[in-house]
């Protein structure tokens, strides 16, 4: 694939087992630039697994994983250090560093600082130290310093833990500003509610396997006919929450 056609993500026939059990069997998915896009599926269903081996903390048994057409492993990861910001499971925070010091440590910028503090109205605190956080800041400063470089691909693991409903509100608004200047997002969650209205693609997977990937446009189509058959309505609320209730058991 030349470079300027390269997907942000392609990740193909990826495979982990941790032990004898299978976690991901032969994973499969690509998603382009400028796309936001979810990955829902039950607990345990290879989610964060996924997310980590995009990250290349994690190694894998078979497949690959490419972000803008660099391959993506344990040992090599210079797209991922240069062009990625993540969030996985809990922010690693330095109970003694404040959170303006956390944001040090991933730029020098003192004007991305500024503007990521005031997105996510981190101002009351930003110079406390982190131990003095409670669970929604801390989420909040994980959130600020995956996007704080304006990185070309933003990996969020649920994102919205902790989170209060004012606070959810600005990240949406936020992670839609962002994709409208051309970052990717990939992000899961168990909230598919508020998931749907950012998303413009979901990937569904469960027991380490993608069982669907479809724009929104497309789910909620198949989901309004699906509705119009089964009960004769025509309005459809949670596309999202409707596949995945028919898709997983
Ligand atoms: N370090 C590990 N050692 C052994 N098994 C693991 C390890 N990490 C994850 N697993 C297993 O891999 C499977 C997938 O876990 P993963 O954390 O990717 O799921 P998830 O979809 O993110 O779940 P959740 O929605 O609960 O966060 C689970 O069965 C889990 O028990």
């Amino acid at each position: 694939m030349q470079n300027g056609q390269a997907k942000m993500v392609q990740v193909t026939a990826l495979r982990k087992k941790f032990g004898h059990r299978v976690v991901l069997r032969d994973v499969n998915f690509a998603f382009s630039t400028g796309e936001v896009v979810g990955l829902v599926g039950p607990n345990g269903a290879g989610k964060t697994t996924i997310m980590k081996a995009l990250l290349g903390l994690l190694a894998t048994d078979a497949g690959n994983v490419r972000i803008l057409g660099q391959p993506v492993s344990v040992n090599t990861h210079t797209v991922v250090t240069q062009q990625v910001g993540a969030l996985i499971e809990r922010p690693a925070i330095y109970p003694f560093l404040t959170g303006w010091q956390h944001l040090q440590l991933m730029t020098t910028s003192g004007e991305q600082m500024t503007w990521v503090v005031q997105v996510l109205q981190m101002e009351a605190y930003i110079h406390r130290p982190a131990k003095r956080y409670s669970l929604g800041m801390k989420q909040k400063l994980g959130i600020a310093m995956a996007l704080v470089n304006r990185p070309r691909l933003v990996i969020l693991d649920e994102p919205m833990n902790g989170l209060d409903p004012q606070s959810v509100k600005r990240l949406r608004h936020l992670i839609g500003q962002l994709a409208g200047e051309g970052i990717t997002f990939l992000i899961s969650s168990h909230v598919l509610s508020e998931l749907e209205k950012i998303i413009d693609t979901v990937i569904l997977i469960d027991q380490g396997e993608v069982l669907l990937q479809r724009t929104m446009t497309q789910l909620r189509e198949s989901a309004r006919q699906a509705l119009v058959v089964r009960t004769g309505r025509r309005k459809m609320h949670g596309p999202c929450r409707c596949f995945y209730r028919q898709t997983i058991q």
